[in-house]
């Protein structure tokens, strides 16, 4: 309303249009409310509570979150790609005109994508990891075969052996005696000592904390003043300066344009990505305590003039003992074994007070009774509190193939060499290198780590070398051997001993004594008989007897 003496109008209006207004604001603001609601944004986005720093294998879990997050990014980009490539289609197939001949052609494109499909190699399937591995062999100046110093001659593949010094090319074969720092420092000397009669030898701790790029730079602003406590851990690494002095001088000498292939091979998880990472300096390879995570062959270049091949873990022959299985086929990844068969071989070579003493637990009967008081200890317990005695086991046996348990074994005496050995063999292995300086090289790494003593770390004894497939023909032809169906025969006749006399003990082994492979099938539970001792003591009721 104009007021006459006032420039300004008023602002006043009248109650149902403020009112009418109002109720425009309040439902705007309703579907606005609507909307994000319907596309999932709340009103606080929830925050991200991170990992905890005391939770153990955190950086594994920080990498697994990074390789998810790229990913699920990669994905995303795919399905742009794929979506963009069929717009474009369309929008070309608009444009043409509709002719008979388009569409045989569309329907060839179609069949090609299919065949292609059929013929696209399964990257989890042995026949492929053993080709990867010969690949690597094959490309390769010098082979560094890795061993777990916990048992360096278990680790050891004679077929490996044989093929890298059969194949054309003249290569070298050294080994690398990695993961010294689990094993009591006169057993590494004395290994040392005995592997280095056949190949020359170098120790070796990788570092076991490389991280990516993006979380290191991350990190590094948080634990700049731990430093000096970190380094004494897992992040120090011992003999890369030496490995890498050693492989620069043979490059050298080479006088060859292209750079030194060297083929890192060796079973699974003897640390093969994390040497390489280690020399690199940063995560070129993928590394952790899941057996068989590498692949396929992976080239890194460490220097101008020196690349190295990560490979897949050599395929274990069936042949093998169970121990041997146990610690280096990929069996209970494939679901081949039950992770509950693997620990009880594993036990049965352990002297059950160390393994009391390292474990912390007390005296039990048998692998499960084991397995539910480690359970109890760590943790892992299911709904009602029952021990999950499948994660303990999974737990124990990263425990002995990862970067954590200590066990040791002791080198054989008078060990004869190979039939594939011979002194020439020996002396053309060794030449080449500056034997000197690895020596040398070898002493000033045992002076870094701080080793474990003998009395914390448990004793085994090695089954010896391990036959592995290094021929793809093989594979389908492999079948359990002497070793292994031997072995299995005195299991069977162990489980039958007295010693476990009692029922009730007799029903816990029951589940283990299943020697058929254990196949995970998706999306069907299986049950289990668990067995309920029903039988009362001595004061049951007697129905016969009239108690008034
Ligand atoms: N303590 C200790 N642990 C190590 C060392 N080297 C490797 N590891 C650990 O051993 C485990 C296996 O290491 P990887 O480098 O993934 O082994 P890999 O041979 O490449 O394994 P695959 O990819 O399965 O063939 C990881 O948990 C590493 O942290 C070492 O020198 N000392």
């Amino acid at each position: 309303m104009k007021r006459p003496k006032l420039k300004k109008a008023s602002k006043r209006v009248s109650c149902s249009k403020r009112y009418k207004i109002q109720k425009k604001v309040r439902e705007h603001n309703r579907k606005l409310r609507k909307e994000a609601k319907k596309k999932g944004v709340s009103k606080r986005p929830k925050k991200d509570l991170g990992v905890p720093s005391s939770a153990p294998f955190k950086e594994e879990i920080l990498r697994e979150a990074e390789q998810r997050r790229q990913q699920i990014e990669e994905e995303k980009q795919r399905k742009r790609q794929a979506k963009k490539a069929e717009r474009a289609q369309k929008r070309k197939k608009e444009k043409e005109p509709a002719s008979k001949e388009t569409e045989p052609k569309v329907k060839r494109v179609r069949q090609d994508v299919d065949t292609e499909k059929q013929t696209a190699p399964d990257k989890n399937s042995k026949q492929y990891l053993c080709s990867e591995l010969n690949k690597v062999i094959d490309a390769s100046d010098v082979v560094i075969e890795v061993l777990d110093a916990r048992d360096p001659l278990g680790y050891r593949c004679p077929q490996l052996e044989e093929a890298v010094l059969q194949r054309e090319g003249n290569k070298k074969l050294l080994l690398v005696l990695n993961k010294i720092d689990l094993v009591p420092k006169e057993n590494v000397e004395r290994w040392i000592q005995c592997l280095q009669q056949e190949f020359p030898v170098v120790a070796f701790k990788a570092s076991t904390q490389i991280k990516d790029k993006t979380v290191q730079a991350k990190k590094s602003r948080i634990v700049a003043s731990n430093e000096v406590l970190d380094k004494s851990r897992g992040a120090a690494c011992f003999g890369n300066s030496l490995l890498t002095e050693l492989l620069t001088s043979l490059a050298a000498s080479k006088q060859s344009e292209t750079s030194l292939r060297v083929g890192v091979v060796g079973f699974p998880n003897v640390g093969k990505s994390s040497l390489i990472n280690s020399l690199k300096g940063v995560l070129a390879c993928n590394a952790g305590v899941k057996r068989g995570i590498t692949k396929s062959m992976q080239e890194v270049h460490i220097l101008k003039n020196v690349k190295l091949m990560d490979s897949p873990g050599v395929i274990a022959s069936l042949s093998n003992p169970p121990a041997s299985m146990a610690l280096r086929s990929l069996q209970v990844e494939e679901g081949q074994e039950s992770v509950l068969e693997a620990v009880r071989t594993l036990l049965k070579q352990c002297d059950k007070t160390q393994i009391m003493l390292q474990y912390t637990v007390p005296d039990f009967r048998n692998s499960l009774e084991f397995l539910s008081l480690f359970a109890k200890k760590r943790g892992y317990l299911q709904k009602g509190g029952i021990p999950n005695t499948e994660q303990a086991a999974t737990a124990f046996l990263a425990d002995w193939t990862g970067a954590k348990m200590s066990y040791h074994c002791k080198p054989q005496e008078n060990r004869s060499l190979p039939a594939y050995m011979s002194d020439a063999v020996i002396a053309e292995m060794k030449s080449g290198w500056d034997l000197d300086q690895l020596q040398k090289g070898n002493k000033e790494t045992l002076k870094g780590i701080k080793f474990p003593n003998q009395a914390s770390s448990i004793s085994i004894i090695s089954k010896g070398p391990t036959a592995g497939l290094l021929n793809v023909s093989d594979i389908s032809e492999d079948k359990p051997g002497a070793a292994a169906t031997e072995t299995v025969a005195e299991q069977n006749d162990e489980n039958n001993e007295p010693e476990q006399t009692t029922k009730e003990e007799n029903e816990m082994v029951e589940p283990e004594k299943q020697k058929e492979p254990l196949k995970k099938q998706p999306g069907r539970v299986q049950f289990q008989s668990v067995p309920i001792d029903i039988s009362l003591s001595t004061d049951a009721y007697d129905f016969n007897t009239d108690f008034k």
